[in-house]
């Protein structure tokens, strides 16, 4: 096994930089840069030099014996300076180092999962750590580090293996008196793990939307202070806003983090029939936008006909509020009126909804989950038909439990690997 390194932390000037070594020469490699014996799992504070004794910073040395690390193999790190020249100086000093190579993105948490230290879900879930902008996002990459979609699979595991061995008793049997009927017991087993199977299946679409993010449109007629209103909401002049009507064309996407859930707000072209065959191109498309986005605001007075359909949930915006005595549910992108309304009713909104939100958060999950289903009703329907169809029966259980242990990566992972690790950083 190769011993490989990368510096850990992002490029770039910082308080300070880790880099990180993994495999059987680690100690030696660290130990080499930092003079003389390390102990099995420690820190200590090094002057670190190259191999003809140049000095090339001070920095902590970190060991951790394998299997207690976070490869599962010998660890060691050097937290040094943040500097850019410090650091490409060890990493080059690293490369120089015999039985040495440059990690490949991903390929330490790689190496974690081989040993056991991961499983393919708790991968995702790193993965999907590192990617977090938002509180809700974190939230929900942290459980699924933790094993909380490994934990949930391994107990239907355990309740399919105790279905189809209730099962397999019977043809073992199938010659003598069987003692009892085990059907009741099996159905039940497989009502329950149905039922849980149903219900994270549903929650993978808003638990993807929370991993990808919610898109939110602004609609409304022309001059109705759609631009003005995204500026303000994303603190910066994002669109181009004027008197004219028909100012905006294209749609302009400006990502926010809205009340802990990440949020791309979309501004549109304002909705007319007009002569114009660009801005109608700049409608058609607003409209094509709004139609997708999750959640539609629709700034305008009620009983203003915008010609998009309103789905349960969208909002209405009174434009302009500043004009307005009656100022209920009306905001200004101008004077900030009613904006923290508004902010709150998108965030009550979107945190409804992803209050269905499982632990399953991608296409994979759902996709196993689908495949232990039909698999488990399968062997239901079948286990209908009477002894004689149990082996039948039992082969389905074995088909939706290979798919439940799919999920973790304990089983057909081999071609999914290099497509999960493709998205790491460097030095993870
Ligand atoms: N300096 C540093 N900080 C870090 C990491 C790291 O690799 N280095 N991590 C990297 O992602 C995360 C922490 N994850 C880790 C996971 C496991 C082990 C580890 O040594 N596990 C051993 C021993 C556990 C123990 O001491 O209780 C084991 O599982 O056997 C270390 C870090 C975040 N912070
Ligand atoms: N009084 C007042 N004027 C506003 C407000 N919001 C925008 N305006 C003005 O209204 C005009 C149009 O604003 P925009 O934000 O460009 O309107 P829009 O809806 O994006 O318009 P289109 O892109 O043409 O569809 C500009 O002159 C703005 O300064 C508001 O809340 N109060
Ligand atoms: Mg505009």
């Amino acid at each position: 096994m190769d011993t490989i390194f990368a510096l850990a932390t992002s490029r770039g000037k910082a308080g300070v930089a880790v880099i990180r070594i993994s495999g059987p020469l680690a100690h030696a490699a660290a130990a080499r840069l930092g003079g003389g014996d390390l102990s099995a799992r420690g820190m200590t504070l090094r002057s670190l030099r190259d191999e003809s004794g140049a000095a090339l910073d001070d920095g902590l040395v970190l060991t951790f014996a394998a299997p207690a690390s976070f490869t599962g193999e010998d660890v060691a790190e050097l937290q040094v300076h943040g500097s850019v020249a410090g650091v490409s100086a060890i990493l080059s000093a690293l490369g120089r180092v015999p039985g040495l190579r440059l990690a490949e993105p991903g390929e330490f948490t790689r190496r974690a999962l081989e040993n056991g230290k991961l499983d393919l879900a708790q991968v995702e879930g790193l993965a999907d750590l590192i990617d977090a902008e938002t509180e809700a996002q974190r939230k929900q990459a942290h459980h699924l580090l933790q094993g909380a979609l490994g934990d949930l699979a391994e107990g239907w595991r355990r309740d399919l293996i105790r279905a189809a061995a209730l099962i397999e008793a019977v043809i073992d049997f199938a010659d003598e008196e069987v003692p009892t009927d085990v059907t009741p017991e099996v159905r039940q087993l497989l009502d329950r793990v149905d039922a849980d199977l149903t219900r994270e299946t549903a929650g993978v679409r808003m638990a993807e939307r929370i991993r990808e993010g919610f898109e939110v449109a602004i609609i409304g007629k022309p001059n109705a202070g759609k631009s003005t209103l995204l500026n303000a909401l994303a603190g910066r002049e994002a669109a181009i806003t004027s008197e004219h009507a028909g100012t905006t064309r294209d749609v302009i996407e400006v990502w926010m983090d809205l009340a802990g859930l990440p949020v791309t707000l979309l501004d549109t072209a304002g909705l007319r029939d007009t002569e114009d065959a660009v801005e109608g191109m700049g409608i058609a498309l607003a409209r094509k936008r709004a139609e997708a986005a999750d959640l539609r605001v629709f700034l305008a007075e009620p009983g203003e006909e915008l010609e998009v359909a309103w789905r349960a949930g969208d909002i209405r915006a009174r434009p302009k509020a500043d004009r307005l005595t009656e100022k209920s549910g009306a905001i200004s992108g101008l004077t900030g009126e009613g904006l923290d309304w508004l902010v709150a009713e998108i965030g009550r909104e979107l945190s409804d909804r992803s209050a269905s939100a499982g632990i399953a958060t991608r296409d994979r999950h759902r996709a196993a989950m689908e495949r232990a289903r039909a698999g488990l009703d399968a062997a239901r329907s079948i286990l209908e038909r009477g002894p004689e169809m149990y082996d039948i029966a039992a082969e389905e259980l074995r088909n939706a439990i290979r798919a439940l242990e799919s999920l973790v990566g304990r089983v057909d992972v081999e071609n999914l690997l290099d497509e999960i690790f493709a998205s790491f950083c460097l030095g993870k």
